[in-house]
């Protein structure tokens, strides 16, 4: 991405003018990713007029913003950040929760600045962009198919990484609010799986992306089509749970889907056999990330030995099996990430990785049972967090989602125990460190795993 600024037409000049706002508006917000560090300061990557500004009506700025704040060893670091601003005289009293702010001076000096995704209005204009493919200043749209006009825009209300719009109840489209140089996986993979024919994955229709002359183009925003009406994997578990319901078929069937979107990737993109040095980096990796969470989640350090014995049991096996060869995988696979289509089949969704990983190790090729042990998680995530806690429930499920997965790749992850267990404990070490970032109340439900799989592994 450039680090210069570029424009549209629109003027470099704003940013000064925008910053206090900014500075109060950016970190309340769901999915800014440097909560907890303060603020230091601001760089225009680039602004677009999508909407002119003028006086008569509401004006809409694209903007990517360099957000600078101290990092983990105090050095300053950066994050780029899109915001689509909406620019009015005055504010109608329907966008008032869109509120940023005033704009006391510069050349937007007098204006209400607000969430432009959040007014329809401009919302529908970023669908025209969509619609109408070519390149726009620092920004190119791109799409598959010819999209209808007119679809009626609304925010998604969810809990999010992101952004999303869903147009019409027919396609929604994924803002990404943290960019990386680089395509974002959540483009790469479900546009290498469509023309792979594989149905399980939503096909982007459009999308846009940063046209600077850089060899590759930051992802901005992926169109695809909208399941209306389906349910998402968590909700359908919490629900069986309530009712004491077995989820067997479910779990089944998406380790059934699971395999096939893993295949899929193989087919489409390319593998690489782990020899031994591979290997042995893997668990390298896994070490460091499990000192790394020991080192910002204390609790964690009397489990270190234990976990770390789980990662060294798999540096010195080599194994025939599939799983043991590294592809693209979905990476951050849990039941959140899949929804259930009112014809009953399972659709996989989200490919863009963990959010806090560097975009280049979201996209090297590892090994497919990373997914599986992140959706045999979910199932234990969803039965601690359902009272009366019902580890039967989740067992049985886990085992019928490798039965799944096994029925259609042909390769049962429970032959490769070691395997497996490091996988799940790398998970959990995740966990532990996103609860303590996100969601310090749900800490108590990896940190419960983490006394298990440690304790295992001393187990003969
Ligand atoms: N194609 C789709 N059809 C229906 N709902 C979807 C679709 N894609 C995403 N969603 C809904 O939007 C929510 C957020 O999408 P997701 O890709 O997980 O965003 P984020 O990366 O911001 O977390 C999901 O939990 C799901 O409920
Ligand atoms: O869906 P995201 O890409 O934002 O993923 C992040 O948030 C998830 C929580 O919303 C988190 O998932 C963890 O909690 C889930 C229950 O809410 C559970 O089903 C998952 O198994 C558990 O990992 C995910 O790890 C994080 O990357």
């Amino acid at each position: 991405m450039s680090e210069t600024a570029s424009t549209a037409r629109a003027p470099v000049a704003l940013l000064p003018s925008l910053v206090p706002l900014l500075h109060e508006w950016l970190p309340r917000q769901r999915w800014f990713a440097g909560k907890g560090r303060p603020v230091t300061g601001f760089a225009l990557v680039s602004v677009t007029e999508l909407l002119p500004l003028d006086s008569t009506g509401p004006g809409l700025l694209h903007l990517l913003v360099r957000v600078q704040q101290p990092g983990p060893d105090t050095a300053p670091q950066s994050d780029c950040y899109q915001l689509l601003l909406g620019v009015r005289t005055s504010l109608p009293p329907q966008l008032a929760p869109a509120l940023i702010g005033h704009v006391t001076d510069g050349p937007l000096a007098g204006r209400t600045i607000y969430e432009g995704l959040n007014d329809p209005r401009l919302a529908a204009l970023l669908l025209e962009r969509l619609r109408t493919p070519g390149p726009l200043g620092p920004l190119r749209f791109s799409r598959t198919v010819a999209i209808p006009e007119n679809l009626t825009p609304r925010v998604l209300d969810a809990e999010q990484s992101n952004s999303s719009l869903v147009y019409g109840d027919a396609y929604i489209l994924k803002v990404f609010r943290r960019v990386y140089p680089g395509a974002n996986p959540d483009l790469e993979l479900p546009l290498a799986l469509a023309r792979a024919g594989c149905a399980r994955v939503p096909a982007p229709v459009a999308w846009y992306e940063t046209a600077n002359g850089r060899p590759e183009a930051s992802t901005l925003g992926v169109l695809q089509p909208y399941l209306r009406g389906s349910q998402d994997g968590w909700r359908l578990a919490l629900d069986a749970l309530g009712a004491g319901r077995d989820f067997t078929t479910e779990a089944r069937a998406l380790g059934r889907a699971t395999a096939e979107v893993h295949t899929a990737l193989a087919d489409a993109l390319p593998t690489v056999a782990l020899g031994r040095p591979q290997t042995e980096n893997l668990v390298h990796g896994m070490s460091r990330r499990l000192d790394a969470a020991a080192q910002a989640v204390p609790t964690l350090t009397p489990y270190v030995p234990g976990l770390r014995a789980a990662f060294e049991a798999v540096a010195g096996i080599r194994s025939g099996s599939g799983l043991w060869r590294a592809q693209r995988v979905h990476g951050d696979l849990h039941l959140g990430q899949t929804l259930r289509t009112r014809d009953g089949d399972w659709s996989m969704i989200d490919f863009e990785g963990e959010p806090a990983k560097p975009l280049a190790e979201r996209r090297r090729p590892q090994p497919p049972v990373r997914d599986v042990a992140g959706m045999l998680r979910s199932f234990d995530y969803a039965a601690r967090s359902h009272r009366p806690w019902n580890p039967d429930w989740a067992e049985r499920c886990r085992d019928a989602y490798c039965t799944g997965y096994a029925e259609t790749s042909g390769t049962d992850p429970r032959d490769e125990p070691a395997l497996l267990r490091a996988y799940e404990t790398d998970k959990a070490v995740y966990e532990v460190l996103y609860e303590a970032r996100h969601r310090p109340d749900w800490l108590p439900v990896p940190m419960a795993a983490i006394h298990r799989l440690a304790a295992q592994t001393t187990t003969p």
